[in-house]
């Protein structure tokens, strides 16, 4: 945006159209093709003063203002901006802004949790499958050549980390599965009372174990690493924060056969699934707990220590929603010492670090903050700022008003 033309507008004192933009100058800022020829954008970013005295020399008049992506709101932004009346957040997150600031002004938001929901969704219920199915960990095994070396996956490399007690297998066919309830009894060397079947579900007799030709080393704790509790069907999903990425999740794994219950700030009264007021009886009652709700100072480390010990051995963490939700160093303790089932990340507590420790692990999968890219989305969320700029110039309803806490 030239910045004879912002000269231009801020004249114009008082504008209603005016509407600021909070963004880091890394972002490339496509809105703009969308608001331009609705809106007059006063950007810092395309200005040559300094943002702080941009903001101070210009922005008096300012009632709406977009906050683009992360780009930190602060009180001390918001305090440049006595007029301000909206903040329009482009991301379903808004643990960048000051929130606080914004209820105690009586500052309206939106947020685009509704634009990206679906995509959120897809992606938190393919990293389940994925964890659940191990289906990057198998993708890596052709890639690195070892299906033809080793015989079918899973043959793990990491089976002989210390502190597990391992059961043996001998078994011919290296496509066998097997159920859960039997793998368990495989564990402390129940051999013979075992139930093994082949791909083809066909059960095996333990005599045939004796004459078997792969080795298979497994612990309880590492079953979940071979895909051994793999199916969905009949799971036990805990959704934390039944929003609308959270129902939409819940509505792709009611598909999958899955049992869902969820923790929120309310109980929500048109919801079947069942209520929990707390995240640790939550746990206590799922196979996997799904991460859709916001951080905020309530929910910052709402994983911790006593809710991954609840979750289990098999038990599995998706997070979709904000890396600070994790108590991020215990869950890596716990992962290595497969103190829990497997995990699903999207989302850090330092992004773009990410701990090391976690690459090694097959029950782990890791993404970049990717849940929600899809044009479809960025295309829908764009299409919701302006909506919500349009109704609030317009004296009309929102769309997506975030509730405060
Ligand atoms: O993580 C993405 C978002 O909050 O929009």
């Amino acid at each position: 945006m030239a910045v004879e033309a912002n000269q231009e507008w801020l004249k114009s004192n008082g504008d209603p159209h005016l509407v600021l933009v909070h963004r880091l100058p890394s972002f490339s800022f496509q809105l703009n093709d969308i608001l331009q020829p609705h809106f007059r954008l006063l950007d810092p970013v395309d200005s040559p003063e300094p943002a702080c005295s941009f903001l101070s020399n210009h922005a008096q008049s300012v009632r709406a203002l977009i906050c683009v992506a992360n780009t930190p709101l602060t009180a001390e932004t918001l305090n440049l901006l006595p007029s301000l009346e909206l903040v329009v957040a482009s991301s379903a997150g808004v643990d960048h802004i000051d929130t606080r600031e914004c209820r105690r002004r009586g500052i309206i938001m939106t947020n685009a949790s509704t634009a990206f929901a679906e995509d959120a969704a897809d992606y938190a219920v393919t990293l389940l499958i994925d964890v659940w199915r191990r289906i990057s960990a198998a993708d890596r095994f052709i890639h690195a050549g070892l299906w033809p070396v080793k015989g079918g996956y899973p043959l793990g490399s990491k089976l002989n980390r210390s502190g597990h007690r391992y059961g043996f297998v001998v078994f011919r066919r290296h496509s066998m599965s097997i159920t859960s309830s039997s793998a368990y009894k495989i564990y402390g060397l129940i051999l013979p009372r075992c139930i093994l079947r082949n791909s083809y579900g066909v059960r095996l007799a333990p005599r045939l174990l004796v004459h078997s030709d792969i080795l298979l080393v497994i612990s309880l704790s590492l079953l979940a690493s071979f895909g051994l509790h793999g199916c969905l069907g009949g799971k036990r999903v805990g959704i934390v924060g039944l929003g609308s990425i959270g129902s939409e999740v819940s509505k792709r794994l009611e598909a999958f056969g899955c049992s869902i219950a969820y923790s929120s700030r309310k109980e929500k009264p048109r919801v079947p699934y069942p209520y929990y007021t707390n995240v640790l009886e939550l746990a206590a009652h799922s196979d996997a707990l799904v991460l859709c709700c916001s951080l905020s100072e309530h929910t910052r480390h709402i994983i911790n220590k006593d809710v991954m010990t609840a979750l289990g051995k098999t038990g599995v963490i998706i997070n979709v929603g904000r890396g600070g939700l994790v108590d991020e160093k215990e869950l890596v303790q716990f992962l290595l010492r497969g103190d829990i089932g497997g995990a699903g990340l999207d989302v850090f507590e330092n992004e773009p670090d990410v701990p090391r420790e976690l690459f090694e692990l097959d029950n782990v999968v890791l993404s970049p903050h990717h849940a929600i890219f899809t044009s479809e989305s960025v295309e829908a969320v764009h299409q919701l700022i302006f909506t919500n700029l349009k109704a609030f110039f317009s004296n009309k309803p929102l769309q997506s008003v975030y509730q405060f806490e």
